[in-house]
C-alpha cells in the first residue's frame, strides 16, 4: 500500500502522524511511505531520520494527498484540505465528527474512508484516544493552575496551598482516561480533589487507587452544580464515544461560581460539556464569562509534541499496520478496526456521529 503523512496545519499543532520508527515498520512490511518535508520538525524528527527509515521526502503535500492509499495524520483535516480528498482514500486520524458537520459533508461527498482514532474500541477501551487523554488530563491541571494566576484573570489561588492556608479545590467531571490523569496531577500538587462519574464501577476503581486522597461522587446535575460552586478549578472530562458531549455545566451555574474560578473543558473536541464552551487555540487559549476563566483548547497535547507524538504513534502503529496489510475491505470485517470507520463509500457508518450531525446512518454490512 502507498502510505503518506503530511505536516499538520492546525494553528500551533506540532505533532506528526508518524515517527521514523513507525515509517520503518511500514516499509519493513513492504509498504511505500511518503512524508512531507519538515513534517516531523515540531516533534524533533528531521527529514534525514525519515529518509534513513525508508521514507520518500516530498516537498508539496498536495502530491502526497494525490498519491497515497492511506493518509496518516493527527488532527482532523481543515477546510483547505477538503479539495484534496479522493474517492477511496483511507484517512487515519482524529476526526471528532460529532462537532464538525462540514468535515462529515466533505468526507461523504468525496467518499473518503474516515478511520477515526477516537472511536476505535478494543476490549472496551479506546486505545487510540487514551494516550492523548493521558497527556490532556495532566495538562488540564498544569494549564488550569496557570489560569488561576491573577495576571491570567484567575482568582489568585495556589492549588497546593501552603502551611496555614487552605488548598485549592479541583472538581473533575468524568473519571476516564482524562479524569484519572487530571486526578494524579492535582493530587500530586496537593489540591483538594473531587471526581464525578456516572459509572459506579469506575468510581469504585478510582476509590481503590487513590484512597483518601480523592473524593469520588456520583454524577448528577445537583451534585455538579454544588461542586462547581465550591471549585477553584473545574475540569470537563466526560465522553460518550462518538457522540456530542452532554452539556453538564449549565450557563446559570457560572453565576454562583467563585469570581476568578477556572474551567478547563477538555471535552471541547466533542463539542464540550460546559454550556459556555467555544473552541480556542494555544495562542489565545482563554476567555472569561461571568468572571469564570474558560480554557477550551481542542488540541491540548499539541503543546507538548515530543511526548505526545511518541505516545500517539506507539498506539496507532499496530492498528495502522493491520489496515495497511489487510486492506480496507478486510478491515471492515474486523470487529476492532470496524469500530473506527466513521465514513465509508459516501455514508456515515457510525451511529452516534449520524445522530449528532443529522445524517443518515448506514451500517458497514449494508455497504459491503
Ligand atoms: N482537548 C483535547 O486536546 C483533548 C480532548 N480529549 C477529550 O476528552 C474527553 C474525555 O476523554 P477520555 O477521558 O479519554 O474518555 P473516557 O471514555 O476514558 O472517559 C469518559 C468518562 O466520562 C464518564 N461520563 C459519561 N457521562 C458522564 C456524566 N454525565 N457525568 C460524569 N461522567 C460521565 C464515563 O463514565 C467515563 O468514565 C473526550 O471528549 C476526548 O476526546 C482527549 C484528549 C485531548
Ligand atoms: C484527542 C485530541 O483531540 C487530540 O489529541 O488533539
Ligand atoms: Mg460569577
Amino acid at each position: 500500500m502507498k502510505i503518506g503523512c503530511v505536516k499538520e496545519i492546525k494553528k500551533h499543532e506540532y505533532r506528526v502522524g508518524c515517527t521514523p520508527a513507525s515509517v520503518a515498520a511500514y516499509v519493513n512490511e513492504g509498504h511505500e511511505f511518503y512524508i512531507e518535508s519538515g513534517a516531523g520538525e515540531g516533534s524533533g524528527f528531521s527529514d534525514q531520520e525519515y529518509k534513513d527509515a525508508g521514507a520518500v521526502i516530498v516537498a508539496d503535500p498536495k502530491d502526497i494527498w494525490a498519491t497515497v492509499d492511506m493518509m496518516i495524520k493527527v488532527k482532523e483535516p481543515l477546510e483547505s484540505e477538503y479539495p484534496l480528498f479522493r474517492e477511496g482514500l483511507i484517512l487515519y486520524t482524529y476526526l471528532h465528527l460529532a462537532a464538525d458537520k462540514a468535515l462529515v459533508d466533505a468526507l461523504v461527498k468525496y467518499k473518503v474512508t474516515g478511520v477515526a482514532y477516537e472511536t476505535l474500541s478494543d476490549h472496551h477501551e479506546l486505545p487510540l484516544l487514551k494516550p492523548m487523554s493521558e497527556v490532556a488530563g495532566k495538562l488540564a491541571v498544569q494549564e488550569g493552575a496557570r489560569c488561576l494566576e491573577k495576571p491570567q484573570g484567575g482568582s489568585g489561588v495556589l492549588l497546593g496551598g501552603v502551611p496555614g492556608v487552605k488548598r485549592g479545590k479541583v472538581v473533575i467531571i468524568g473519571g476516564g482516561a482524562v479524569g484519572i490523569n487530571a486526578a494524579k496531577a492535582a493530587v500530586g500538587m496537593g489540591a483538594d480533589v473531587v471526581i464525578l462519574d456516572k459509572s459506579i464501577n469506575r468510581l469504585a476503581y478510582l476509590d481503590d487507587i487513590f484512597g483518601n486522597e480523592l473524593q469520588t461522587l456520583y454524577s448528577t446535575d445537583f451534585e455538579i452544580q454544588r461542586q462547581c460552586d465550591e471549585a477553584d478549578l473545574v475540569i470537563g472530562a466526560v465522553l460518550i464515544p462518538g457522540a456530542a458531549a452532554p452539556k453538564l455545566v449549565k450557563r446559570e451555574y457560572l453565576k454562583t461560581m467563585k469570581k476568578g474560578a477556572v474551567i478547563v473543558d477538555v471535552a471541547v473536541d466533542q463539542g464540550g460539556c460546559i454550556e459556555t464552551t467555544k473552541a480556542t487555540y494555544h495562542d489565545n487559549p482563554t476567555f472569561i464569562i461571568d468572571d469564570v476563566v474558560h480554557y477550551c483548547v481542542a488540541n491540548m497535547p499539541g503543546a507538548v509534541p515530543r511526548t505526545s507524538t511518541l505516545a500517539l504513534t506507539n498506539a496507532t502503529l499496530a492498528y495502522g499496520l493491520q489496515i495497511a496489510t489487510k486492506g480496507i475491505e478486510n478491515a471492515i470485517d474486523s470487529p476492532v478496526l470496524s469500530t473506527a470507520i466513521n465514513t465509508y463509500k459516501g455514508h456515515v457508518t457510525f451511529q452516534a456521529v449520524a445522530e449528532a450531525t443529522g445524517k443518515e446512518y448506514k451500517s458497514l454490512n449494508e455497504l459491503k
